[in-house]
C-alpha cells in the first residue's frame, strides 16, 4: 500500500485526479466509482479537467435497495448530479435499487463487472472499515450481494435523510472479491472520524472484521489521506 498524506482534502483530491489522469493516459477505459462525501472533491477535479470519459465505462460500487433512481437519496441521483451530468461516460452502471428480482439483479451486476474488468477503482471507507457496503464480517471472496447495513452505517448515513428511519436498511454492493480484481485502487479518507478505520486498514491485521484491511493484499493500492485521517498511523 502506498500511503500519501496531504494537508487537507482539497490537496489530496488533486492527487486523486492525477492518478485518474495517469490511468487515462495509459489507456484505462473502465472506472469503478464510489459515492459519499469523500470522493466529491475528486469528482470536482475531474469535472474541471479536460479529461474525456466519453469513451469510458463507469461501474459504481453500490445502491440502496428500494430507492428509485430519481429519488435524491439514490446513488444514481448522486452520481448524475456530481459527475455524470458534467463529465459524461459512454455507459454508467449502477445496481438497480428497484429491481424486482434481487437474485437476477446480482447476477446482472456480476456479469457487468466480468465483462468490463475495472482498471481503476475509487473507494471511500466507512468508520467501521467498510468499503462499498461490505460491512465487517463480510467474506473476502463475496461478489455482488445484498448487504444488511449495520447500525453505525445507518447512523452515519442518516445525515443525508430527514429521519434516521428513512435510511434504507439494505443495499446492493459490489463484493470485495470483485473490488480486489481491479487493476489499481485509490482509497480516500478525510477527517478525524476516519482515523481509527485508516490505522486498522493500513497497520492492523488483515481480517474480515475490518473489510478495508484486505487491501493490504492488493498489489497496487494508493491510500490518499488528509492529516486528520492519518493522525492515528504510527509513522
Ligand atoms: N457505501 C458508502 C461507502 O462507499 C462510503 O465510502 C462510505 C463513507 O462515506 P463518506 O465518504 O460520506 O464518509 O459511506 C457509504 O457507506
Amino acid at each position: 500500500m502506498k500511503v500519501i498524506v496531504k494537508k487537507d482534502q482539497q490537496k489530496a483530491s488533486v492527487e486523486g485526479y492525477k492518478i485518474f489522469k495517469e490511468a487515462v493516459q495509459s489507456g484505462a477505459k473502465v472506472f469503478g466509482l464510489a459515492t459519499g462525501s469523500t470522493p466529491l472533491t475528486t469528482y470536482d477535479e475531474l469535472v474541471k479537467s479536460d479529461l474525456d470519459f466519453s469513451d469510458s465505462i463507469s461501474i459504481n460500487l453500490d445502491e440502496y435497495v428500494g430507492i428509485s433512481p430519481d429519488n435524491d437519496q439514490s446513488y444514481k441521483y448522486f452520481m448524475n448530479k456530481y459527475l455524470f451530468s458534467k463529465k459524461p461516460f459512454k455507459k454508467s452502471y449502477l445496481p438497480d435499487g428497484l429491481a424486482k428480482d434481487p437474485k437476477e439483479e446480482i447476477k446482472r451486476y456480476d456479469r457487468v463487472i466480468a465483462e468490463h474488468p475495472i482498471d481503476l477503482q475509487l473507494l471511500g471507507i466507512g468508520r467501521n472499515g467498510h468499503i462499498g457496503f461490505n460491512e465487517p464480517g463480510t467474506p473476502f471472496d463475496l461478489e455482488t450481494h445484498v448487504a444488511d447495513l449495520t447500525d453505525s452505517t445507518i447512523e452515519a448515513n442518516a445525515r443525508f435523510f430527514e429521519h434516521v428511519e428513512d435510511v434504507p436498511k439494505q443495499a446492493y454492493s459490489m463484493g470485495i472479491g470483485s473490488i480486489m480484481k481491479s487493476k489499481k485502487i485509490i482509497l480516500e479518507a478525510f477527517g478525524a472520524n476516519k482515523a481509527d478505520a485508516v490505522a486498522k486498514m493500513v497497520e492492523g491485521p488483515v481480517t474480515e472484521d475490518v473489510p478495508a484491511s484486505v487491501l493490504q493484499k492488493h498489489p497496487d493500492v494508493v491510500v490518499l489521506l488528509d492529516e486528520a485521517a492519518a493522525s492515528k498511523l504510527s509513522k
